[in-house]
């Protein structure tokens, strides 16, 4: 297996009074998708906005690239390499789609090498480039959301649900985007409920269970274990 990008080392989370994460480990491997999977309300977000600094973890490590980060502000995290893609969008209404895109580059202008590859994987946004994107339908809101996510080039992506809610049209177009953004060298890390795109895209999967990683492996060999499958995730995966 290739060497890690990324290790969470017992990483504990507290949420107010409550303890969200309670000793996280698992690895990213360097240039490949890793499925971040279980129910509803188990941790997954959390332990992605952990890696992020939108919340601390109280104890652990964060290795990136070799690296602690635990205690960097979450812009520091950015700028080293991590691009978050999160659940719930933020994108600017009043202003234009490649307004917004803009906002995604913090480090100088589009490459326009870039802006091509994301008009051709999502040929709305270059259709309403200069219209508002509060105008927007709510898949093209999220393909926006994760096109300026992926605006600049980051050795590692976080993305929290990218497919939730979208017709199976625009589910085929996220994930090849995604497929595509692996091509390019990037590694992921992808909370994902639809299975038939978690199939489609990891090669590891972690899958979390009351705030711990209860298993570990290859996709393929999760992919091919019903009972498996349904003793760790019961029936979350169909419920979506
Ligand atoms: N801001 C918050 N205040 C209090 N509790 C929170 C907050 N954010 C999350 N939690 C709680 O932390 C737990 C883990 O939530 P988290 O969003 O990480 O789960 P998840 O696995 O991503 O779930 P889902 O699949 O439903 O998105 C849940 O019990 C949730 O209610």
């Amino acid at each position: 297996m290739s060497d890690p990008i990324l290790t969470l080392d017992n990483i504990y989370t507290d949420i107010a009074q409550y303890h969200i994460l309670q000793g996280v480990n698992f690895t990213v491997p360097r240039g490949q998708v890793t499925m971040l999977l279980g129910r509803n309300g188990v941790g997954k977000t959390t332990t992605l906005k952990t890696i992020m600094g939108q919340w601390r973890a109280k104890s652990g490590a964060i290795l990136f690239e070799g690296r602690d980060i635990n205690t960097l502000p979450t812009a520091t995290r950015a700028r080293a390499g991590i691009g978050f893609v999160p659940e719930d969008m933020g994108i600017f209404g009043d202003l234009t789609v490649e307004e917004n895109m803009i906002l995604g580059c913090t480090s100088g202008p589009l490459d326009a090498v870039r802006k091509d590859w994301l008009l051709a994987a999502f040929p709305a946004l270059a259709t309403f480039w200069k219209s508002e994107a509060g105008n927007l339908s709510g898949g093209q809101k999220q393909m926006l959301s994760i096109a300026r996510a992926l605006a600049e080039d980051r050795q590692l992506y976080l993305i929290d649900e990218p497919t939730k809610g979208l017709a199976p049209a625009i589910v085929s177009t996220m994930a090849q985007a995604l497929r595509e953004l692996k091509e390019q060298g990037a590694s992921i890390l992808l909370v994902e409920q639809n299975f038939s795109v978690a199939r489609a895209l990891g090669d590891s999967a972690v899958v979390m269970d009351d705030g711990a990683v209860v298993w570990s492996g290859a996709m393929a060999e999760l992919a091919g274990n019903k009972d498996l499958q349904e003793q760790l995730m019961g029936l979350s995966m169909e419920a979506h």
